[in-house]
């Protein structure tokens, strides 16, 4: 059990922005940023949608409709937003756009539908804060919710693993530009969390159900869950760690690091299985042993 490990109030005064949280992870981070205390502003495409996740909170949620990929309506919402509400205190870039596809068969359009939502709208969003808070000399918390792909890429997502390496780098690069105005960028890699919308577009089909959406290869033997991905962006977005910037966080269950070329699939191996492995390398090293003539060995 993940349990509840900080205050209620842990969030108290804080307005934070999620685009793309009208559905999915952004949903169910909001309703744990609301429960702590948090003003919450969810940005998406839909406004039916938006309006369900508002009404389902238990706290204050508005809602705007905002394509994050057009700079212009961005800047726009942002605007009313302050007007209206105040200056936010965190932004999370929850917003992304996704399929598997093989890349010989992308379009132009197909390559920017999803790599201009991950990258352009990070961008804008993040801008459209960062500047106003640089004025306003106020400080500010932005979290991106990015993937392991920043630093294995991935077969088959090639626009969303060249979104996300993107985002990564602008966390890096303005986390050291904008410390001096107080404002901090930091990332979340979270590996597999299941939910209805990025299933649709990364697990559409039986033959689909591969390595990254799949928990049999995942050291720790299990998905994600929503409670961990709130916990960690929760404090991110809180005043917990201020020091804390230009990371980027992988919560995978060790998911990355078992790749293919490691031996991480030796955890099936048994008692009997490791003896027998280790009588028959110490039969080749003592073959080996022979042929030294005395020579080798630890003195
Ligand atoms: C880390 C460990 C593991 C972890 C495992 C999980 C890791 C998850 C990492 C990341 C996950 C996510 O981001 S999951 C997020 C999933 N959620 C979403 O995708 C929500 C938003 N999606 C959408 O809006 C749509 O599905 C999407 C198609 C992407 C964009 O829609 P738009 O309306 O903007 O654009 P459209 O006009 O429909 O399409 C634009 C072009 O794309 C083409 N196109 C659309 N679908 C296509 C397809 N399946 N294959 C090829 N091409 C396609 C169209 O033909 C158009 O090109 P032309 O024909 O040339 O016009
Ligand atoms: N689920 C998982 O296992 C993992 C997810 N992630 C990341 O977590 C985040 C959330 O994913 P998840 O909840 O699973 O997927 P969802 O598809 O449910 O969430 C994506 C959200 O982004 C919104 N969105 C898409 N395009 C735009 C746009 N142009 N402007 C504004 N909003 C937009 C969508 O709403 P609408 O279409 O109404 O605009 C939707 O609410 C993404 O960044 C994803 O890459 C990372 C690793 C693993």
């Amino acid at each position: 059990m993940t349990g509840r490990p900080f205050a209620p109030d842990l969030l108290a005064g804080k307005r934070i922005l999620i685009t793309g949280g009208g559905t999915g992870l952004g949903r169910a981070v909001a309703r744990h940023l609301v429960e702590h205390g948090a003003q919450v502003h969810l940005w998406g495409r839909r406004p039916a949608v938006l309006d369900e996740a508002a009404a389902s909170l238990p706290g204050s949620v508005h809602t705007q409709v905002v394509d994050v990929r057009d700079g212009e309506r961005v800047d726009e919402a942002m605007g009313e937003l302050w007007d209206e509400h105040g200056p936010l205190t965190g932004v999370l870039n929850n917003a992304a756009a996704n399929f598997i596809a093989p890349t010989e068969s992308l379009s132009p359009r197909a390559f920017d539908a999803v790599s201009g939502t991950v990258m352009k709208g990070s961008f804008h969003t993040t801008h459209g804060a960062g500047r106003r808070w640089i004025a306003a000399r106020l400080p500010g918390s932005v979290v991106s919710t990015l993937t392991t792909w920043v630093w294995t890429g991935s077969a088959y997502v090639v626009p969303s693993a060249m979104g996300k390496a993107a985002v990564h780098a602008m966390t890096m690069s303005l986390a050291v530009e904008w410390a001096r105005h107080g404002i901090r960028l930091n990332a979340v890699a979270p590996g597999p969390i299941p939910t209805e919308y990025a299933w649709q577009m990364l697990n559409p089909t039986g033959k689909s159900g591969v390595g990254a959406t799949q928990a049999d290869q995942i050291p720790m033997g299990r998905m994600g869950t929503v409670e961990e991905l709130a916990n960690l962006t929760m404090f991110l977005l809180s005043d917990a760690c201020p020091y804390l910037t230009g990371q980027t966080i992988a919560m995978d269950g060790g998911q990355m690091l078992a790749g293919p070329g490691t031996f991480a699939g030796l955890a099936e191996m048994t008692d009997q299985d490791w003896a027998d492995a280790r009588a028959k390398s110490e039969a080749a090293t003592a073959a080996s042993k022979a042929q030294r003539g005395g020579l080798g060995g630890p003195h």
